[in-house]
């Protein structure tokens, strides 16, 4: 059988003395959404948090494409965007930087206009300079999300609450980028609380409820 491209095994997670989920086994192949449900405080964030490495399991294993991610480390960045729920912007900084910053923070080295084209793919022609502070929490959102489109080749997506604060057009072009990059292979886990969403039903999906 083929190596899954993410798996967790046997995975739990503690916050605050208090046991969120415990012995949660799950493979996940490449070209295949993974949407997160549950209450709130249930854990979501918590585990997309443990898939990107940035949150110890109190017990269990994250593994992509067959090695521990705990030892695969920076290779395993290289190949991870992950878009936390409160857009991780400096107000001070125009959508641009902000972009070229996140870019080539995780190792990619996009040019000026490489940016450009990803903020008019996400609705901001004419915001490029703006400073994120004066832009609305939508705005800023669509800042945030650009970072997929110059991540496109990148195969793993982790995206917390991602269609928050997104009007229906915002909304349905990243339905349209999560459903092509799944298509291309890759790997998308999401959290929303939009259970009505219209993830294209053509999408090859699967749901975790926590
Ligand atoms: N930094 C932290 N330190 C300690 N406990 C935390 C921390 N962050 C979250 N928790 C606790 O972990 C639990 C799960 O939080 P988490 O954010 O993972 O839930 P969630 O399912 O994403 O919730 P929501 O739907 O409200 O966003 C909550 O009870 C929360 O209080």
């Amino acid at each position: 059988m083929a190596t899954p491209a993410l798996e967790l095994r046997d995975l739990g997670c503690v916050r605050s003395g208090r046991a969120l989920f415990s012995h949660l086994n799950l493979s996940v192949p490449a070209g295949r959404l993974l949407r997160v449900t549950g209450a709130n405080g249930a854990g979501k964030t918590s585990l997309l948090r443990m898939v990107c490495g940035l949150l110890s399991p109190a017990c269990g294993e994250v593994l992509w494409r067959g090695g521990r991610i705990a030892t695969l480390r920076e290779e395993f960045h290289r190949q991870l965007v992950y878009l936390g729920h409160a857009a991780a912007l400096k107000d001070d900084l125009s959508a641009t930087e902000n972009l070229l910053t996140a870019a080539r923070l995780a190792g990619g080295s996009p040019s000026e206009q490489e940016a450009a084209a990803a903020l008019n793919a996400a609705g901001l022609r004419g915001h490029e300079r703006s400073p994120v502070r004066t832009l609305s929490q939508g705005q800023r959102r669509r800042v945030a999300l650009a970072r997929l489109v110059l991540g496109s080749a990148v195969p793993l997506w982790v995206l917390d609450e991602p269609f928050n604060a997104l009007d229906a057009t915002a909304a349905a072009w990243l339905v349209g980028l999560v459903s092509a990059h799944v298509a291309s292979g890759g790997v998308v886990l999401l959290t929303s609380h939009q259970a009505d969403l219209a993830l294209q039903p053509t999408t090859p999906q699967q749901e975790l409820v926590l």
